[in-house]
């Protein structure tokens, strides 16, 4: 075994801010340093600044040495990252071609529309278990594809490298070029979806869906926790170090809260918030709107999760504090919204970036129902924090439905999760226990210990028992379970009403980001009958309520088709889709009784014309 003297270091680079950590064998983090960095908005992110991570591990390594100990004892690096994230390069003179394009941008919006339509698309989710949406790097590339010369011109001349950000900063590490190193760890790679979640491998089926077959670098997929794999740091405070762990954040923060036995789950409150549940070492494909993934690969057989990801949690904060300057700093968050009882009504749906999982509606845009005279930004700020709390209630509720198993206690990081009115919120909305252990730093630390078993600083899980197990704080439920579904059954008819709002184009709202070409144009659905002289703005909500009209539509005995032509076929939907959002028997019942209406109208309307025209 190692002297307890050596220690491990993880860098961080998330998605509003880069840190390095330095852990003791303890699992303590003993000095650190963290730079926070701001995205360009509408226009794309900066590729991730290798400088700030010099910084960070310079910075860290002063405070380290400062307190008696040598940069040679630290032994291994991890990385751990934001994911999907996507950033291309040229493959022979490793210049970036692009800034990098974040998880949350939406720009490939009308590309996935179009993707969605072609042959082949709903399989895809049966091999790399991620939905086809905005958030995947698959869509994002095909984006600068399609919108930036000097990417489209190094895919054309063959020397495009494509990677997420752990490719990118492993590749930077090692010093670009000339040492080459052109690798991604497994839970990076399965985000791309140009990858098969059994083997691991690039997928032949996926890659000719996207186009990029033979035709573009990308790197070569390794373990989560590798001895040699990785590379070494080529200059700098550390420079030697060998890089030994990789994670994408979520599964590293799952690594982090030592959720290694199926079952168990975590629950990230960062710039997004991602709850990941440890289903084993077969990947479970989700049919309740949740990602299967990664869990973490560790050599031998790799563990997968079911994953539930929402776009926007901490960023809904950063929303209120930079855009609307309610407070100087996101924890105050918890102050504001403990200002006053309650939401006052309010219900924020923060569909920033659309909305993730299990809803997956990509043309939903951040609305706030329920607003009055009365209402003050404390009840906004409750609303933004129970926004994500709500979310997290919907994915673990298709979670269950998906593994058959309820979850007794929810173990939960990130910034967000410092908020005690968040954690209490959400333990009352689930009715389970949250808990949230002492040191949050659990996304670093799952890092570092894919770095710490490589380098043999840990030699099995038994060893990490004991690491940040006590100290925790735990939030127990204290509301009536009717109360919170009744809270619940809001925030889901609030969801169905943020829907389609991009798509209208009465709205005269600006794209935020989007192909600037406007060559793509909007995608056909073939759900819909041709309907003579009428634009139809939002081909998915329609197709959406068309669907359910066809499921009742027996009951109902009318023709969907009949209502399509005869009756303004968007207010129609748009009437029905808001209004009876959630399907079950007794909203059945209603839609049908509302189906009936509709066509006792049209007969009316028919009747008054047939007789206005016989005068
Ligand atoms: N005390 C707090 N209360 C509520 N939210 C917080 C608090 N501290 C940080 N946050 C939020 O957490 C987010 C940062 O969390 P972090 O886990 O560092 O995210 P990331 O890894 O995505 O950069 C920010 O968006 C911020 O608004
Ligand atoms: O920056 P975070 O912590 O919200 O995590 C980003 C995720 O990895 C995106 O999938």
């Amino acid at each position: 075994m190692q002297p307890s003297n050596t220690f491990v270091g993880s860098i961080d680079q998330g998605t509003t801010s880069t840190r390095f950590l330095i852990f003791n064998r303890e699992g303590e983090p003993v000095a650190s340093h963290q730079v926070e960095f701001s995205q360009i908005y509408p226009n794309p992110g900066q590729v991730p600044d290798q400088s700030n991570i010099e910084t960070c591990i310079e910075e860290a390594v002063r405070k380290f040495e400062a307190q008696g100990h040598t940069r040679t004892s630290i032994q291994s690096i991890g990385i751990t990252n934001q994911r999907e994230t996507t950033i291309v390069w040229d493959h022979e003179t490793g210049e970036p071609l692009y800034n990098a394009i974040v998880w949350t941008d939406t720009r490939s919006q009308r590309i996935v529309a179009e993707l969605k339509q072609k042959p082949g698309a709903a399989q895809l989710q049966t091999l790399c278990g991620l939905p086809l949406s905005t958030y995947s790097s698959a869509t994002k590339l095909l984006w600068m594809l399609a919108n930036v010369p000097r990417v489209k011109n190094a895919f054309d001349r063959g020397t495009l490298a494509f990677g997420t950000v752990d490719a990118w900063l492993v590749y930077r590490l090692n010093g670009g070029v000339p040492a080459n190193v052109f690798v991604s760890d497994s839970t990076n790679a399965s985000r791309t979806m140009f990858v098969n979640l059994e083997t691991l491998q690039y997928d032949e089926t996926l890659l000719d869906f996207f186009g990029i077959r033979g035709k573009v670098h990308l790197p070569r997929i390794v373990p989560s926790s590798d001895a040699t794999a990785y590379g070494v740091v080529a200059s700098g405070a550390l420079a030697q170090v060998p890089i030994m762990g990789c994670l994408g954040d979520q599964s590293a923060a799952l690594v982090g809260q030592k959720g290694f036995s199926p079952g168990m789950a975590k629950n990230t409150y960062g710039t997004g918030c991602f709850l990941l549940y440890n289903v084993g070492d077969k990947p479970v494909f989700s049919t309740h709107g949740l990602l299967a993934t990664v869990a973490y690969h560790f050599g031998g057989k790799p563990i997968y999760a079911l994953e539930g990801s929402i776009a926007v949690a901490g960023s809904g904060i950063k929303f209120l504090q930079n855009n609307l300057n309610f407070f100087q700093e996101s924890k105050e968050v918890n102050g504001l919204a403990c200002s006053v009882e309650d939401n006052g009504g309010c219900v924020f749906v923060t569909a920033f970036s659309g909305l993730f999982a299990p809803y997956w509606i990509d043309d939903a845009k951040g609305t706030i129902f329920g607003i009055t005279q009365y209402t003050q930004k404390g009840h906004i700020a409750r609303a933004t924090l129970e926004a994500t709390c709500f979310q997290t209630k919907a994915i673990l509720d298709a979670m269950e439905k998906d593994s058959g198993h309820t979850l007794s206690e929810l173990a939960v990081d990130g910034g967000m999760s410092n908020s005690d009115l968040a954690m209490q919120t959400q333990a009352d909305l689930i009715s389970i226990p949250v808990y949230r252990p002492k040191m949050r730093e659990t996304t670093a630390l799952g890092a570092a210990i894919a770095a710490g078993l490589a380098v043999g600083l840990w030699h099995n899980f038994a060893e990490l028992r004991d690491i940040n197990r006590f100290g925790g704080v735990v939030f127990e439920p204290h509301v009536l379970r009717q109360e919170s579904a009744a809270k619940f059954r809001q925030w889901e008819k609030a969801v169905q009403m943020s829907r389609g709002w991009l798509g209208s184009k009465s709205a005269g709202q600006k794209e935020a980001v989007g192909p600037k070409d406007g060559k793509s144009a909007p995608a056909k659905n073939p759900d819909l009958p041709p309907s003579k002289g009428t634009q139809i703005p939002d081909t998915s909500l329609i197709s959406d309520v068309v669907k359910r009209i066809t499921a009742v539509k027996e009951r109902a005995r009318v023709s969907v088709k009949e209502i399509e032509v005869t009756h303004p076929p968007v207010q129609t939907a748009l009437a029905l889709g808001s209004v009876f959002c959630d399907l079950d028997d007794a909203d059945e019942e209603d839609l049908f009784l509302e189906l009936r209406k509709v066509e006792i109208l049209q007969r009316l309307r028919r009747l008054r014309k047939r007789q206005s025209d016989s005068y």
